[in-house]
């Protein structure tokens, strides 16, 4: 059988995207692996499938899966080409589009520049949400990390993310503590790493180690709870830009009780068809 995909990326974090509403298959874990490998696949960080909503309030469904085949929550920069996706095959005739994931419903706004702006909901700082082991919700929290403790932001985005203040990412110990902090015993359904310098009130730079892939270029979902951690610890203004590997993304959060807006570019790259 044959499937029709299409390859894009935000700012490099990648992606395979499948319009699961014109066509029907089934994908299990081993079957996204092998997609999902470089050499042997077409190769993605994440797999978008594009379904037909099961709430009637809203247009499609996005459902993300990780390169490991877990089904996940959320992803910002998938969010912002999902956009483009349905829009560009016209799915829809709106630039307005309201989704439903397992993270919550976000709405997607496709600006006259051809970026894409979404709304990514409420972040959510109580322990128990993000899912993280604390008896009570604090700013940060102390995390042993190979016989260290650091302090730490525990934030979820509808996945969840820790965020971890360093002086320089280029000198990070993303390679090495990424994965330890990923697989971390508190946070029980593991999380995304991520490592973020304070260049100013206005900008940070970021590099995610991301659950279930590894290092991505980029990581939308990862910039919005770096913003709200930094926010959180008085460090940061309403807007800020994201520095991340692949590029950078503008979010803006006013603060509790806001949605957290991210702003950003959403490229095609390539149509092809692959044999299952
Ligand atoms: N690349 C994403 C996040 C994708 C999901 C993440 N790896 C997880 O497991 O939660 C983004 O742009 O937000």
């Amino acid at each position: 059988m044959l499937l029709h995909f299409t390859k894009m990326h935000g700012l490099g974090n990648d992606f395979m995207v499948v319009d699961m509403v014109s066509q029907s298959l089934r994908l299990p874990p081993e079957k996204i692996r092998r997609l999902a490998d470089r050499r042997f696949g077409v190769g993605f960080d994440q797999l978008l499938l594009v379904e037909a909503p099961t709430n009637p309030d809203m247009d499609f469904r996005y459902r993300i899966f990780n390169a490991d085949g877990s089904e996940v929550e959320q992803c910002g920069n998938g969010a912002r080409c999902f956009a483009r996706f349905v829009r560009d095959k016209k799915l829809i005739g709106r630039d307005r589009i309201r989704v439903q994931t397992a993270g919550g419903n976000i709405e997607l706004n496709i600006q006259s520049n051809g970026e894409v702006s979404v709304d990514m909901g409420m972040p959510r700082l109580d322990p128990e949400q993000v899912p993280f082991n604390a008896q009570q919700r604090s700013v940060t929290y102390p995390l042993k990390v190979e016989g260290q403790v650091i302090e730490v932001s525990a934030i979820s985005m509808g996945n969840p993310h820790c965020v971890y203040r360093v002086d320089d990412v280029h000198q990070a110990p993303v390679e090495t503590w990424g994965p330890i902090i990923e697989a971390h015993p508190d946070f029980p359904r593991k999380c995304n790493a991520g490592f973020m310098q304070v260049v100013s009130t206005d900008e940070i730079n970021l590099r995610v180690f991301e659950r279930g892939v590894g290092e991505t270029l980029a990581c939308g979902t990862g910039a919005c709870a770096a913003v709200v951690a930094g926010r959180l610890q008085g460090l940061l203004d309403e807007t800020v830009k994201v520095n991340l590997p692949g590029g950078s993304l503008f979010i803006y959060w006013p603060g509790e009780g806001s949605p957290v807006m991210m702003t950003g570019a959403a490229t095609r790259v390539y149509e092809g068809y692959t044999r299952l």
